[in-house]
C-alpha cells in the first residue's frame, strides 16, 4: 500500500468507525437456534454449558427429565439475576476474607460459583453489569485471584499442560470436551500482570481474558479456552509452598522450553486448525522470541506486546487532539517510556512506525522518529554505552552525543529525564507502583506541551505509576490522565472532572481475535493489527477528546469490539488474507460492504439467552 493510500485509510478507517458507531445497534441470532443435548436430568443441571437453573420450562423438565429435580417455581432468567444479586450484594457485604480487598475477591467467589453453575446466567450478569463485574474478573481484582489460586481452586476451569507432558500433548488435547474452540488464551504463569513469576496460577489471567472475549467479542463461550503451560516457576515462595498446585521445579528454559511450547502449538493446531492463540503474560525474554517464531505459521498474537501497543498508540493519538491539535502532529510529541519490556517495546515499536507512517514511510522518517522517545529502564537511561543492551530495546538507545547535548547521560534517573526533556508524554509499563513520584510529576509541569499526558499503565491498581489524584494535582487539572486498571475520576471541585481513562489491551484483543475469527485469515498481520488501533483511536469524538476522554467507557466495550472486528476483517480481506468463516467463504466475504460486515460480525457474536435444548440420545 502507498503511503498516501496508508494516510487516507487511516483517517477513513476512523470516520467508518465513528459513523458506525452512531448509525448501528446491534441484534444476534446466535441464541434463538435450538441446542441439542445428549443428557438429561441431573447431568443437565450440573453441566453449566446447559444448566437453566430454576428458569427450565415445564416442557422442557419434562422433555429433559427434570421433573421434580428442581423447585416447582418457574422463574424468569430476569428473576434469577433479582435473586442472584440480592445474595452478591448481602454476602459482599458479610463477607471478609482479609485485610485487603476482601469485598472484590468475595465477589470475585460468588461470581465464580454462578460461572460454574450456569454459564449463560454469568455471562448475562457479567454483559449487563461489565463497568461493576469487569475489575473483578479482570485486573485489578484477576491479579490477587491468581495471588491466591492456589486456596481458591474448586473446580478445574481449562486445560493444564506441564513439562511433564512432554510426549503426550497430542492426544490430551483430545481430553477438552468442545469439538470447536475458537480463542485460547495462554500463559506460562512467568509474568502475570505486574506480579511476577505465579508459576501455575497464572491460569487465572486466562480465564479473565477469555471471559471478557466472551462478554465483549461475544464469542460463544462453550468454544473458548483458557491454558496454563507449566514448565516450572522461579518463584521461591511457591516452590517451597507444600501446597502449590503446580511443578515444583525451576522453569525449563532454552531449547528444553522451547521443545514444550513448540508440542503445544502442534496440538492444540492439529485438533483446532482455526483456533487462535493469545499469548499471554509471558515475560519478556519469551514474548518477543515466541511471537517471532510462530506468528507467520499460526493464528496467534502476544496481547502484551501487540494489543497493549495498539491501545496505547490510540491514547497517544487522543491525547494529540486533546492539545487541540491534528492528529498527524503526533510525530512531533516528545515522549518518555518507562519500562522496556514485552509491553513497554511493543508500544516503542509500534509508535515509532506510526509516525514514520505519517512522516513518509521511508527510512528517513523512521530515523527521525526514533528521535521522540526517551526510555528508562531498571538501570535508568537507555543509551548506546548501555552494556549488554537487550536486541529489542537498541533501536530506541540514545546516541551519546546528543546526550551530551541535552545534558543527559547513560543510566539518568526518570526524574533528570523528565526534567531535561519536557515531554508531553509519560507513559509508564514499568511495573512499579508509584514510580511516577511527587518528584518526576514536578519535574513534568516543565512540559513543553499545553496538556501533558501521564500513562499509568501498569497493572494491577497497587503498580499503577501514580494516581490520577496525584496526577491531577501535582502537574494541573489540564493533564490527560489514563492507567492500566480502573480509577474513579477525579473531582477537580466547581463543576469539574479530573478524568481517568482506562488505557488498557482489553479495548483491542476482544476485537483483533473476533475479526480474525470471522476473517478467516490464516495469520494476524500488522496492517490488521493496525487497522484495529486506528479504529480505537477513531472511536472517540472531538468533544470527547477535548474533554481529556481518550478512551470509550467499558459499558460500550461490545460496540467497539464491534467496530475493531470489522475494521480488522476489512483490513484482511485489503491484504487478501480473508479465507472466510463456516457459511461465509472466502469469495462471499470478499464482496461485503462495510455494513455488511458489521452485520456479519453482529450476527456471529453469541449472546447470553438460553437456547431451547432438544435431547437426542446418541
Ligand atoms: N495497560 C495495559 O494494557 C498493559 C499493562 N501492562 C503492564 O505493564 C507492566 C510491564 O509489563 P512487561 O513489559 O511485560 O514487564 P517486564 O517485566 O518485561 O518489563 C518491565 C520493565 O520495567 C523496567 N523497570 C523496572 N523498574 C523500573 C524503574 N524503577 N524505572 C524504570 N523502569 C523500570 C524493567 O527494566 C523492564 O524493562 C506490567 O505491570 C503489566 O501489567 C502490560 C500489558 C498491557
Ligand atoms: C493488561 C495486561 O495484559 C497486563 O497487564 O499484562
Ligand atoms: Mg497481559
Amino acid at each position: 500500500m502507498s503511503n498516501f493510500s496508508r494516510q487516507i485509510r487511516f483517517s477513513s478507517s476512523m470516520i467508518r468507525c465513528l459513523q458506525y458507531r452512531i448509525s448501528r445497534s446491534f441484534t444476534t441470532i446466535e441464541g434463538h437456534r435450538p441446542t441439542i443435548v445428549h443428557k438429561q436430568g441431573l447431568d443437565i443441571l450440573h453441566d453449566p454449558w446447559f444448566n437453566k437453573g430454576t428458569a427450565f420450562s415445564m416442557t422442557e423438565r419434562d422433555r429433559l427429565e427434570l421433573r421434580g429435580l428442581l423447585p416447582p417455581n418457574v422463574m424468569s432468567n430476569e428473576q434469577q439475576i433479582d435473586r442472584f444479586m440480592a445474595d452478591l450484594k448481602r454476602l459482599e457485604v458479610n463477607a471478609r476474607d482479609g485485610p485487603s480487598d476482601t469485598n472484590s475477591l468475595a465477589k470475585w467467589r460468588i461470581l465464580n460459583r454462578l460461572h460454574d453453575r450456569n454459564e449463560t446466567m454469568y455471562y448475562k450478569v457479567l454483559i449487563a453489569k461489565i463497568e461493576e463485574y469487569a475489575p473483578i474478573v479482570y485486573t485489578p481484582t484477576v491479579g490477587l485471584v491468581c495471588q491466591k489460586y492456589g486456596g481458591l481452586f474448586r473446580r478445574p476451569r481449562g486445560m493444564y499442560f506441564s513439562a511433564a507432558d512432554r510426549g503426550e500433548m497430542m492426544s490430551m488435547v483430545y481430553n477438552w470436551p468442545a469439538e470447536q474452540v475458537d480463542m485460547i488464551v495462554v500463559t506460562d504463569g512467568s509474568r502475570i500482570l505486574g506480579l511476577g513469576d505465579l508459576g501455575v496460577q497464572g491460569i487465572g489471567i486466562a480465564i479473565g481474558k477469555l471471559d471478557l472475549y466472551v462478554a465483549a467479542a461475544g464469542i460463544n463461550p462453550q468454544r473458548v479456552l483458557p491454558i496454563m503451560i507449566d514448565v516450572g516457576t522461579n518463584n521461591e515462595a511457591l516452590l517451597k509452598d507444600p501446597l502449590y498446585l503446580g511443578l515444583q521445579q525451576h522453569r525449563l528454559d532454552g531449547e528444553e522450553y522451547l521443545a514444550v511450547i513448540d508440542e503445544f502449538m502442534e496440538a492444540v493446531f492439529t485438533r483446532w486448525p482455526h483456533v487462535i492463540v493469545q499469548f499471554e503474560d509471558f515475560q519478556s525474554k519469551w514474548a518477543f522470541k515466541l511471537l517471532q517464531r510462530y506468528r507467520n505459521s499460526y493464528r496467534m498474537f502476544n496481547d502484551d506486546v501487540q494489543g497493549t501497543a495498539g491501545v496505547a498508540i490510540a491514547g497517544l493519538l487522543g491525547a494529540v487532539r486533546a492539545q487541540g491539535k491534528p492528529m498527524i502532529d503526533f510525530p512531533k510529541q516528545k515522549i518518555v517510556v518507562a519500562g522496556a519490556g514485552s509491553a513497554g517495546i511493543g508500544v516503542l515499536n509500534a509508535a515509532r512506525k506510526t509516525m514514520a507512517r505519517m512522516l513518509g514511510n521511508n527510512e528517513l522518517a523512521y530515523e527521525s522518529a526514533g528521535s521522540q522517545f526517551w526510555v528508562v529502564d531498571a538501570n535508568g537511561l537507555i543509551t548506546e554505552e548501555r552494556e549488554n543492551i537487550d536486541d529489542d530495546a537498541k533501536p530506541f538507545a540514545r546516541k551519546t552525543k546528543e546526550m551530551g547535548r541535552q545534558g543527559l547521560k547513560e543510566g539518568a534517573s526518570l526524574v533528570e529525564v523528565v526534567r531535561e526533556v519536557k515531554p508531553d508524554v509519560l507513559l509508564g509499563l514499568s511495573a512499579v507502583g508509584g514510580l511516577f513520584s511527587e518528584e518526576v510529576l514536578e519535574a513534568l509541569k516543565g512540559s513543553t506541551s499545553t496538556r501533558p499526558a501521564i500513562f499509568a499503565m501498569s497493572n494491577p491498581t497497587t503498580n499503577a505509576e501514580c494516581t490520577p489524584e496525584e496526577a491531577f494535582s501535582i502537574v494541573g487539572e489540564n493533564v490527560v490522565f489514563a492507567s492500566g486498571s480502573p480509577f474513579a475520576d477525579v473531582d477537580l471541585g466547581n463543576g469539574h472532572i479530573g478524568h481517568c481513562n482506562q488505557g488498557n489491551n482489553m479495548y483491542l484483543f476482544p476485537g483483533i481475535g473476533l475479526g480474525t475469527l470471522l476473517s478467516g485469515s490464516r495469520i494476524v498481520s500488522d496492517g490488521m493489527l493496525q487497522a484495529a488501533a486506528e479504529c480505537l483511536a477513531g472511536y472517540m469524538t472531538e468533544e470527547e477528546v477535548l474533554k481529556g476522554i481518550i478512551y470509550p467507557s467499558i459499558s460500550s466495550i461490545r460496540d467497539i469490539t464491534k467496530q475493531v472486528a470489522a475494521a480488522v476483517i476489512s483490513e484482511a480481506i485489503e491484504e487478501d488474507l480473508a479465507e472466510g468463516y463456516r457459511e461465509m467463504d472466502a469469495r462471499e466475504i470478499r464482496k461485503l460492504n462495510k455494513d455488511e460486515i458489521i452485520s456479519y460480525v453482529e450476527d456471529n457474536m453469541w449472546s447470553p439467552e438460553y437456547p431451547t435444548l432438544i435431547y437426542k440420545n446418541d
